[in-house]
């Protein structure tokens, strides 16, 4: 085990020894959701190209297939996205460096303005933990939006700019995954009938943003979830993950593992869009999700989530509703609060009619 001792890495062990003793660990949450497990899948693949390629049967063809996947599994991946790949390479090697600082000066509130996160606080049991650090970058930061320009966010600014030694790639990276997530939600409210930019108008720099996820290898890897089981709380996101493997997502009542495909990005309907099109049980679905640790290799990914303003009210697009009207601030302070009290998030059904 001391061979995974940097002084980079998050004190896993010794901050959560409890979660970590034999006797923890013994649980039997492990062996159930093992027996669930099935194997690896290739979930939905939409080229894109269809969009805008001039033919208006192949767009509407390419709306319709989005539209079902984003129902039948709230996830896809999709390629010729117009993010090119040496973006997404240099976004991969990017992101890596803040991840290299000691972790003494990770969780300094200095460094990139405290959006540092690892493990969970308020984990009590191993099946509410994470074996996990990540960043959470708010985009009108990492896009040097001049108007976002508040004294509070200066410091993060600056350290931006020295963290990265080509920051330029993380601002085109986040816009373009941001200009993706727009057209993407503009299909989706397009393939229901609404008008195309429903959502992504309600959408700006100031909510939404980006999420750098480092998993690193873990020496109870078959225990421990990199990530624990849980649904996005925004519209939708965009995520580029590495070449390594552990993401799950629940179809029907079961775990599948997402194959890596270096050419794809993987789409993951989030919370929100469920909420405003859930008059149906039909239509847009929020999935769970994990990620599982592994014992050898560190796994890097990196996620875009297209969240509205937190004044937003999101209420259902046809009725009867499901869900009552709620805004996305008092959206993400349940969340919030649920997660503290309890270990975990509830979400949607926290809003029932
Ligand atoms: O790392 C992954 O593959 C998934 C990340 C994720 O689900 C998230 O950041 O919300
Ligand atoms: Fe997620």
């Amino acid at each position: 085990m001391a061979a995974f001792w940097s002084p980079c890495e998050p004190p896993f062990q010794q901050r959560y020894s409890f979660l970590f003793s034999p006797a923890s660990q013994a649980g039997q949450w492990r062996k159930t959701h093992d027996a669930e497990m099935t194997k690896e899948c290739d979930l939905p693949l939409i080229d894109l190209s269809r969009l805008h390629c001039g033919d208006e049967k192949e767009r509407t063809a390419c709306v319709a297939e989005i539209g079902r996947a984003s129902s039948e599994w709230g996830f896809f991946q999709v390629v010729n996205h117009g993010i090119q790949s040496e973006l997404l390479q240099a976004v991969g090697r990017e992101q890596r460096k803040p991840f290299g600082a000691p972790f003494e000066e990770k969780t300094g509130q200095k460094f990139l303005n405290g959006s540092y996160r690892w493990g969970n606080p308020t984990a009590i049991s191993l099946a509410q933990f994470s074996w996990s650090e990540s960043f959470h970058l708010p985009l009108s930061v990492l896009a040097g939006d001049d108007h976002a320009c508040h004294e509070e966010l200066e410091p993060f600014r600056s350290q931006v700019a020295s963290f990265s030694y080509a920051p330029e790639v993380m601002r085109k990276a986040s816009t373009a995954m941001a200009d993706l997530a727009r057209i993407l939600a503009g299909v989706l409210a397009e393939n229901l009938g609404c008008r195309g930019d429903l959502f992504a108008d309600s959408c700006g720099e100031g909510s939404c943003f980006l999420r750098l996820n480092r998993y690193p290898p873990c020496p109870f890897s078959s225990d421990t979830f990199g990530l624990v089981p849980h649904t996005d709380s925004d519209f939708l996101t965009i995520l580029h993950q590495d070449h390594v493997g552990g993401l799950h997502l629940m179809k029907d009542t079961r775990w599948v593992s997402v194959k890596p495909n270096p050419e794809a990005l993987i789409v993951i309907i989030g919370d929100l869009f469920q909420a405003c099109l859930a008059w149906s049980n039909d239509l847009y679905k929020s999935v769970e999700h994990r990620v599982m640790t592994n014992g050898k290799v560190e796994r890097y990914s990196i996620a875009y989530f297209l969240c509205p303003s937190y004044e937003f009210t999101i209420g259902s697009y046809r009725k009867p509703s499901r869900y009552r009207n709620f805004t996305f601030g008092e959206f993400r302070k349940q969340v919030q609060e649920d997660v503290k009290k309890i270990g975990y998030k509830v979400g949607l059904s926290r809003f029932l009619a």
